[in-house]
């Protein structure tokens, strides 16, 4: 699966750019400032609906325009998807699947499976549980088609609980609602934790050839304690969740814990080992994601060479070679991947303050 075409039309500092896509690696290179990030943007943006780098859409918008315009074509063996994607600056989004008009955007991310390696990336590894929780929720949303439903209404029935606690109700009338909620817990927890199960699975040998030596371990936490059923556990902590005006525990808590050792692994290697892992993790995801329903991730890599020697950049370069997938990376300089790289990418594209040519 990739793109064989991209139209970009009012998004950041690229007012219009109409791109041939490699099925392959495709290498974009320019200074700093000029695109590059808006590239991969514009394309996660086109996949989700929203921005990797900014939760405020309207951000992404060239300024002084009203909306933007994002335009690809999709193959997928002998099928092609068109898709489009239409952003006003009064917050109105509008879908086009094959020019049929789409009401969720988790369409969108259905059709368009996107991993994203940032600099920022990091923050997989350091901040809350919110992004690890993104992380295992992204690979359990691909590969079981019960998880969206499920998670929603763990979601929903939280939502309501949280109302009533605010509002003083007493248990008994709670308890009806603890019976849902633990029912699509269950369902939610089962698919997360056969998810990292298999995940584990793949990660073994990309982690061994990228992190040889270290013996980092990725385990799965529910979001409440292991030895209690959870429907016990809500009503022994009515008091306490009426006390703080929410529910402290459940699938919205759970995480993915990585170690070395002892150790969380954000204390126990460099940063240019921790980005190594985030890519391991991502990397893992897309190859699983061919393994189990047989479509292949679009990767978009954003400053590739940083934090990496030459022997790291080869071997990540080659991980993302062998996942057969659609790989976007930037760098300032071309030499930076180029001297990377076995077999030269398949298009290469120049970005001059916001103008974009391809090279070859
Ligand atoms: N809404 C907008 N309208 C117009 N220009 C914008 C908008 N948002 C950001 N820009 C500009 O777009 C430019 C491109 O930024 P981008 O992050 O894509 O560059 P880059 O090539 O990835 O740079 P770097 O190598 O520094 O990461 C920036 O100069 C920024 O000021």
């Amino acid at each position: 699966m990739s793109l064989s075409r991209l139209h970009i039309d009012s998004f950041r500092n690229i007012a219009t750019a109409q791109l041939q896509l490699g099925d392959g690696l495709n290498l974009i290179y320019g200074q700093n400032g000029s695109g590059k990030t808006s590239i991969l943007e514009a394309i996660f943006f086109l996949g989700m609906g929203r921005s990797f780098r900014s939760h405020l859409s309207q951000r992404v918008i060239q300024n002084d325009q009203d909306k933007l315009t994002l335009f690809a074509h999709l193959e997928q063996g002998e099928q092609e998807t068109k898709i489009g994607l239409r952003r006003y600056r009064s917050g109105e989004t509008e879908v086009k699947i094959n020019g049929d008009k789409v009401k969720r955007l988790s369409t969108l991310a259905e059709t368009l499976p996107i991993q994203v390696i940032t600099p920022e990336s990091f923050s997989l590894l350091f901040e809350g549980p919110k992004s690890r929780r993104q992380f295992i929720d992204w690979g359990a949303f691909h590969t079981d088609k019960g998880f969206y439903t499920a998670w929603a209404n763990v979601r929903r029935i939280l939502k309501h609980r949280n109302q009533m606690l605010k509002s003083e109700i007493p248990y008994q009338q709670i308890q009806f609602w603890d019976k849902e909620l633990v029912r699509y817990a269950e369902i939610v927890t089962e698919i997360r934790k056969r998810y990292v199960g298999s995940l584990n699975e793949r990660l073994k040998g990309i982690i061994e050839e990228f992190l040889p030596q270290v013996d980092v371990k990725v385990s799965f936490t529910r979001g409440w304690d292991s030895k209690t059923d959870y429907q016990t556990l809500l009503q022994a902590q009515y008091p306490r969740d009426l006390a703080a005006g929410h529910t402290a525990s459940g699938p919205h808590k759970a995480d993915l814990r990585l170690r070395v050792g002892t150790l969380p692994v954000q204390d126990a290697l460099s940063r240019g080992q921790l980005k190594l892992l985030v890519c391991a993790l991502r990397i893992a995801q897309g190859k699983l994601l061919k393994q189990q329903i047989d479509k292949n991730s679009i990767y978009l890599v954003d400053d590739l060479p940083s934090e990496l020697d030459a022997r790291h950049r080869q071997l990540l370069l080659q991980q993302l070679s062998d996942t057969g997938a659609q790989v976007f990376v930037t760098a300032i300089e071309p030499a930076a991947i180029m001297d990377s790289l076995n077999t030269p990418p398949v298009k290469v594209f120049h970005v001059e303050q916001g103008r974009v040519t391809v090279i070859e």
